[in-house]
């Protein structure tokens, strides 16, 4: 793999729109401000240990685009959220348009990324896989990469580890399930903000703690 044939597809909502599920925990502010700085930790991350490999953030919001731009990621700008699925399909035509071979799909809400982490699914594509999930915490995708971009039907929602896997071999793929430490933790619950204070790491996101009540 070339590392200019791999296009990183970043979806992110309206920062406003965000991080729904901690709403017991975080005032709507502080909810737009953990998303956001999730957000410009993703654009850092690959702008700095993937810079050779296209990015592209795929949203419906002008500020979200805006800041794409500062970290010299391309911008496809939905008219109106459609949820997730959607939105990547949108994002997989995009690819494919610009020839890409290979797409690897990121969302924003993982709490430490690790370059190691990443190599390793990208190396099981350059060993001949067609797709590589890499599991979240709950069964949830954290991570797809698939070659070519449209090998497989996106199903995020309940479960779509399992899904994205057995969709990929109906399709007679080679397919690999990872499970990788980091990649595994995006921040959806309470408990997962939980988590990141009690696990002591030196990360700007413990400033979020969560409260018991608003
Ligand atoms: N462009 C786009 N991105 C989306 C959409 N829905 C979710 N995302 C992004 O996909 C990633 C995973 O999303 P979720 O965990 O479902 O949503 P979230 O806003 O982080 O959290 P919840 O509101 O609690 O579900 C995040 O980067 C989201 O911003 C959508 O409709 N359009
Ligand atoms: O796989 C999915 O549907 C999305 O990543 C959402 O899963 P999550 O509950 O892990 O955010």
């Amino acid at each position: 793999m070339k590392p200019n044939e791999l296009n990183i597809v970043i979806p992110m909502k309206d920062p406003t729109k965000a991080k729904s599920r901690l709403r017991d925990v975080l005032a709507p502010q502080n909810r737009a401000t953990l998303a956001l700085t999730l957000y410009r930790n993703t654009l850092q991350f690959f702008a700095e240990f993937f810079p050779e490999a296209n990015r592209l953030v795929v949203t419906e919001s002008a500020q979200i685009a805006a800041i794409a731009k500062q970290y010299q990621a391309d911008v496809l700008l939905e008219a109106k959220a459609q949820g997730l699925n959607q939105a990547l399909n949108a994002a997989t035509q995009w690819s494919l348009k610009h020839k890409f071979h290979y797409q690897l799909i990121i969302p924003a809400d993982i709490a430490q990324l690790s370059a190691h982490e990443v190599n390793q699914l990208l190396l099981q594509m350059q060993q001949g896989h067609d797709v590589v999930i890499a599991q979240a915490k709950d069964g949830g995708t954290n991570a797809l990469a698939c070659s070519p971009p449209n090998a497989i039907n996106f199903c995020y929602g309940k479960d779509s580890a399992e899904a994205h896997l057995q969709l990929a071999r109906a399709n007679g793929l080679a397919v690999k399930c990872l499970t990788l430490s980091q990649l595994s933790l995006d921040i959806d619950w309470p408990a997962d903000l939980k988590q990141l204070h009690s696990s002591h790491q030196a990360n700007p996101l413990t400033t979020f703690e969560p409260r018991a009540a608003l």
